[in-house]
């Protein structure tokens, strides 16, 4: 397997508070990446360190297989953050134009790249509308149009279907799988289980340390129950 991101040793601190406490995470290039947990386990703690938002305490980050400080390689990342960046007063046409030029968009891509990404979270129609009169899921589906904005190779997404209906959800990972046959790599957090089984790969993060790292139908054979809803209850209860 190619890997793409690799934590090696991490380990996070706030103060005295540990967060990470020795993680080696290989993410696979190509794949859908899931990452699961209690809230507070270091989901959004282990991505902003890759990000680069978040120092780290002890350990390694890299990117195809170089140390995360040594390259500007923003404009290969896309990232959705946990809770929407976006100027309110400005139209979403307004916003994705900004977060265009901040990628290098050519001002000649940029117009059919808006309509792609806009047609993908379908906001089409709401283009010319500022972001204040956007509901709470439509806000998600267009911080999720500017992740993809820039076409990245890698995709990172926290909690991408918060407040988004079922079957926006539903065509949203169709999207997802889309990217990923076109060779994209995707890391997404959630706490929606039946998402957490379309991932090609889960790693399970408990108090900032990885108990499973496996294909879903791997580790609910290993944990030996039906679904990853349960792994995740079982986990809570036997404090592995
Ligand atoms: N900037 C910060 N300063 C101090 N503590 C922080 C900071 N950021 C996160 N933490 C703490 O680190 C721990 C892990 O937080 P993190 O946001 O990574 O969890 P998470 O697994 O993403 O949770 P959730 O599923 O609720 O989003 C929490 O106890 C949180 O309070």
């Amino acid at each position: 397997m190619d890997v793409i991101i690799d934590f090696k040793n991490v380990s996070k601190s706030f103060g005295h508070h540990p967060v990470l406490n020795k993680v080696d995470l290989s993410i696979p290039s190509g794949e859908i990446f899931g990452l699961i947990g209690p809230s507070g386990s270091g989901k959004t703690t282990l991505i902003k360190i890759f990000i680069g938002l978040e120092s780290l305490s002890a350990g390694e980050v890299s990117f195809k297989g170089e140390e995360i400080k040594a390259i500007p390689f923003y404009k290969k990342i896309g990232y959705m953050a946990q809770s929407d960046a976006l100027y309110e007063e400005l139209t979403a046409y307004e916003n994705l134009q900004f977060f265009a030029s901040i990628y290098g968009l050519k001002k000649k891509e940029r117009k059919q790249r808006i309509e792609e990404v806009m047609k993908t979270v379908d906001l089409l129609d709401h283009l010319k509308k500022p972001v204040h009169l956007y509901s709470g899921g439509m806000k998600r589906r267009l911080s999720l149009a500017i992740a993809l904005l820039h076409d990245p190779e890698v995709l990172i997404l926290d909690e991408p279907t918060v407040g988004i209906d079922p079957v926006l959800r539903k065509e949203i990972w169709a999207q997802f799988q889309k990217l990923k046959k076109h060779g994209r790599t995707l890391l997404i957090t959630t706490h929606v289980m039946d998402e957490a089984e379309r991932c090609d790969r889960l790693a399970l993060l408990r108090d900032g340390k990885i108990i499973a790292n496996e294909k879903p139908e791997s580790i609910t054979e290993s944990f030996q129950v039906s679904s990853i809803e349960e792994v995740f209850l079982k986990s809570e209860v036997s404090n592995i």
